[in-house]
């Protein structure tokens, strides 16, 4: 018997400029900016991010009953191009819900980047053969294939609430995202911020960075 997957209708993808803007940027920035909230606290890069790269794309959102991936499958076959995987697997550690193979396939749909706030597997394949994947696990057992679930769906990424459409971004420090109606505005922000911390990178170099600030924070207390 066939289970229901209800699927909400597609976001307009973003402009391609935005994304690359966003791809030139950090986590970090992004979260700085946006009240140091925007992170999913615990999902990682556990393959194929090289050093110093950053993805960036509008979120497919998935939800899946933990340790079951039959509709992450079905995302699978409906990604668009430049799309992140955001599959919402309840934080559950003990089993994969995506693997090598589905990994291999997620490049030849063209998928920027594969989340799971769950386990993933095959780490070895999915660093040679599938987009930068980030997880807040790693389990060799293997998911079910029953469902329920649901596609293009509000989810909750560790914690972090993400309608599908909205704007991912993952380097070596983990996730943020980015609600799509306020994109334009954080990534203008997260960039002025970038320049600025251009300017203290060059202080440090010269021996000018002002420390004055903490000396005017705190008072030394000297012991005997
Ligand atoms: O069995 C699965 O669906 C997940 C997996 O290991 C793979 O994609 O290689
Ligand atoms: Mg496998």
């Amino acid at each position: 018997m066939p289970v229901d997957c209800p699927i909400h209708p597609a976001t307009p993808l973003p402009p391609t400029e935005l994304v690359d803007r966003l791809t030139k940027l950090a986590t970090s920035l992004v979260s700085d900016v946006f009240g140091r909230w925007a992170g999913a606290p615990g999902l990682l890069p556990v393959a194929g991010l090289t050093t110093g790269q950053v993805v960036a794309g509008p979120a497919l959102t998935v939800r899946t009953r933990p340790g079951d991936n039959l509709v992450v499958h079905k995302a699978l076959d409906l990604a668009r191009p430049g799309e992140v995987l955001v599959v919402a697997g309840g934080g559950q550690t003990d089993r994969a819900v995506l693997g090598g193979l589905m990994g291999q396939y997620a490049t030849t749909r063209g998928l920027a980047a594969l989340v799971v706030d769950g386990a993933v597997r095959d780490q070895a394949d999915l660093a040679a053969l599938a987009p930068p994947v980030f997880a807040t696990g790693v389990s060799h057992l293997g998911p079910y294939k029953d469902g329920p679930g649901e596609l293009r769906c509000p989810v909750a990424l560790a914690g972090v609430a993400v309608a599908d459409g909205d704007l991912v971004i993952g380097d070596a420090d983990g996730i943020a995202v980015i609600p799509r109606a306020r994109a334009e505005e954080i990534v203008a922000l997260a960039e002025e911020k970038r320049s600025a911390e251009e300017a203290e990178r060059r202080a440090i170099e010269a021996g000018t960075w002002d420390r004055a600030w903490i000396d005017a924070a705190l008072r030394m207390v000297e012991l005997p």
